[in-house]
């Protein structure tokens, strides 16, 4: 897109020059202390409506330069659990190296393996580029990827296409599934926070909802994951992940004790 491809993950500093909100007091991601969340027995269950999409439905993929993008259509809806309804724009994927972790907001300090994001507008909005100025204009679900035992059937249903767009800007189509199946079976369990884009333009325009129960992948599934696309100045697309940011006085619930 316009004016994202300069910024990278080495020179952070510069990140706010270029975007003031990238300076804000409502940033993200942040580290979860879960001995500071405050328990919110109102936060209702997670509900996903139209996740699963038939194999005739093609979706694209893309190695954007920064991380891998698939665009899912607005049919798939957020209801519950948040008082809007928002509607699905893509989803990415934050991850390390083969010698360190990659996800985005650690919890206790602990930095998981991976993360992915699924990106949801407010439908009070008429498109996701009007919704994202504005502060209830975004809602993003968070969950944690680490190595487990066996291959993970829905990850594989992104992770098989890595190899066609291991360049920059190269995408390709894949085949519909159930995208449910990236999120955990528990959707009843997780914090909940106001921040921002973990990217310039760094909006503080998104309510995040960062699961508790973590995917599981193989070990050979997060390997391809970590060392298969190129970044812009063609080495591996590594350590795609913005350093936890303060949380300026926010607090975090919880839908658990
Ligand atoms: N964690 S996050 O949600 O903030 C996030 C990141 F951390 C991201 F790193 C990204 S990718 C970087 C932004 C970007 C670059 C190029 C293109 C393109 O060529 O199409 C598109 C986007 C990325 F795309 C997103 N999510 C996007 C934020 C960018 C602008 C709005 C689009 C939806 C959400
Ligand atoms: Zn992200």
């Amino acid at each position: 897109g316009k004016g994202h491809s300069h910024w990278s993950y080495e020179d952070l500093k510069h990140w706010s020059t270029d975007y003031s909100d990238c300076g804000g007091t409502k940033q993200s991601p942040i580290n979860v202390d879960t001995a500071q969340v405050i328990f919110s027995p109102d936060l209702r269950p997670i509900q996903l409506s139209g996740y699963s999409l038939p194999a005739s439905k093609q979706l694209k993929l893309k190695n954007n330069g920064h991380t891998v993008v698939l665009d899912l259509p607005e049919s798939l809806a957020l209801t519950g659990g948040y008082a809007q309804q928002y509607r699905a724009v893509q989803l990415h994927l934050h991850w390390g190296s083969p010698s360190g972790h990659g996800s985005e907001h650690t919890v206790n300090g602990r930095r998981f393996a991976a993360e992915i994001h699924v990106v949801h507008y407010n439908t009070k909005y008429d498109s996701f580029t009007e919704a994202m100025v504005h502060p209830d204009g975004l809602a993003v679900l968070g969950a944690f990827l680490e190595v487990g035992h066996g291959d993970n059937q829905y990850y594989h249903e992104i992770l098989e296409h890595l190899l066609e767009i291991q360049e920059v800007g190269q995408e390709t189509l894949v085949p519909g599934f159930n995208i449910a199946g990236l999120l955990p079976a528990n959707l009843k369990l997780y914090f909940h926070y106001n921040g921002s884009l973990t990217t310039p333009p760094c909006y503080q325009t998104v309510k995040w909802t960062i699961f508790n129960q973590t995917m599981l992948l193989s070990h050979h599934q997060m390997s391809m994951l970590v060392s298969t696309l190129r970044s812009p100045d063609d080495e591996f697309l590594q350590n795609n992940y913005r350093p936890v940011q303060n949380l300026h006085g926010r607090r975090v619930l919880a839908s658990f004790q």
